[in-house]
C-alpha cells in the first residue's frame, strides 16, 4: 500500500463537438463527440488505510455518501479486486455539478486511478475503464486522459490533437438533466456519421444545443450574449457554455466586462489531462 498522502486532480472536460448519429434498441444514443480537458479541477486528497472503510469529507450537499460517485467508484474497485484496504478522501469540489463539465464522472475516474495506485492493484487502464463505464458514460475518457473522439455511447476512444485554446466557461443558473435532453422528441438524432478527418476539419457544433436553447432561456441568453464577442457553444447536454480565444488576455477581459448575471471563469484547453500528467511524470 502507498501510504503517502497525494492530492489528485479530477479535471473537467468539454465536448468541442457532439453529434448524435442514431439510437440503439436499448434507448441509448450513439455519438461522435470530441473531448478535450480543461485546466480546472476538483481535487481528491487520498490517505490510504487498512480499515476497509471509505470515508469522504466534506459531504456534497444533496448527494448522500452512497450516491457519491467517489464512494461508488471506491466500492466497485474493492468488490472487483476483493481488496480489504480502505481510504479517507478529502474532496475540494470546484466544478459546477450537472453542468455538462463531467465533474462527477471525473471524480469517479480519479478515484479508480488513484486507489489503483494507493492499493497497488495493478489493474490496466482498460480494466479501470470497463469498471468506470458502469458509473457513467464519460468515466472512460477521464481514465484515458488524452483528448479523443468518442464513439458508440462514448466508450470507443481515438486520441486526437485539437488546438489548445483559452476558454471562457459560463455556468448558467439552471440544472439540466441528461436523460431529459435525450428524451426530447425534437432532438436531432440522425446526423450522418463522418470520418475522423472530416469531423476534425468541419465547423464544430452540438446537436443538443438547439433543444436546450429552446427549453432553457438562461442558456439561450448566455450563448447569445457571448456570441457577440467570440465563437461560443454548449458542452455536452448543457448547461455550461464555452467561448474560444487564442489569447488568455482576451478571455479574461471578456470575463471582466461580462454582466453580473453571467457566472463565468477562464481556463485553458489541454490535450493531456492533469491526472495523466501526475501519473506519468510525477509518480512513475
Ligand atoms: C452525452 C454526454 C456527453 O459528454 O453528456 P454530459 O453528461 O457530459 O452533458 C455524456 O456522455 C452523458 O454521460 P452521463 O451523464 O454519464 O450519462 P449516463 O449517466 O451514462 O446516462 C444518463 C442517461 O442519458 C441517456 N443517454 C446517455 C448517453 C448516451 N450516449 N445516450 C443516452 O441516451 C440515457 O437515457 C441514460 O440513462
Ligand atoms: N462526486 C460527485 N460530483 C458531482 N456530482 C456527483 C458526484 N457524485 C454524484 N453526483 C451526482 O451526479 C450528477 C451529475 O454530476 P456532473 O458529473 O457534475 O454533471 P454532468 O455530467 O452534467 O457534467 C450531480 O447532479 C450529482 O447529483
Amino acid at each position: 500500500m502507498h501510504i503517502e498522502k497525494i492530492r489528485w486532480p479530477a479535471p473537467a472536460k468539454l465536448n468541442l463537438f457532439l453529434y448524435i448519429t442514431g439510437q440503439r434498441p436499448d434507448g441509448y444514443h450513439n455519438l461522435q463527440t470530441l473531448f478535450q480537458f480543461i485546466d480546472h479541477c476538483d481535487f481528491l486528497t487520498i490517505n490510504a488505510n487498512k480499515s476497509g472503510k471509505i470515508s469522504i469529507t466534506p459531504e456534497i450537499a444533496d448527494v448522500p455518501l452512497e450516491s457519491n460517485l467517489i464512494y461508488k467508484a471506491a466500492r466497485l474497485l474493492q468488490e472487483h479486486t476483493q481488496c480489504s484496504l480502505g481510504a479517507h478522501i478529502e474532496l475540494e469540489k470546484n466544478l459546477p455539478m450537472g453542468g455538462g463539465l463531467g465533474g462527477g464522472s471525473s471524480d469517479a475516474a480519479t478515484t479508480l486511478v488513484a486507489l489503483n495506485y494507493h492499493w497497488q492493484l495493478n489493474l490496466s487502464e482498460r480494466t479501470l475503464a470497463t469498471l468506470g463505464v458502469k458509473l457513467g458514460a464519460d468515466v472512460p475518457i477521464f481514465i484515458h486522459g488524452k483528448a479523443a473522439i468518442a464513439e458508440g455511447v462514448g466508450e470507443k476512444l481515438t486520441s486526437v490533437f485539437p488546438k489548445q485554446p483559452h476558454y471562457l466557461i459560463a455556468v448558467p443558473n439552471c440544472h439540466i438533466s441528461t436523460p431529459d435532453v435525450f428524451k426530447n422528441p425534437f432532438l436531432k438524432r440522425d446526423t450522418k456519421k463522418l470520418s475522423h478527418e472530416q469531423l476534425m476539419n468541419n465547423k464544430w457544433t452540438n446537436d443538443c444545443q438547439p433543444c436546450v436553447k429552446k427549453n432553457y432561456p438562461e442558456v439561450a441568453k448566455t450563448i447569445d450574449w457571448l456570441l457577440e464577442y467570440a465563437p461560443t457553444q454548449m458542452t455536452g447536454t448543457g448547461a455550461c457554455v464555452f467561448s474560444t480565444f487564442e489569447q488568455a488576455c482576451d478571455a479574461e477581459s471578456l470575463a471582466e466586462k461580462s454582466p453580473n448575471w453571467l457566472n463565468c471563469f477562464t481556463t485553458k484547453g489541454v490535450n493531456v489531462s492533469p491526472l495523466r500528467e501526475l501519473l506519468t511524470t510525477k509518480l512513475d
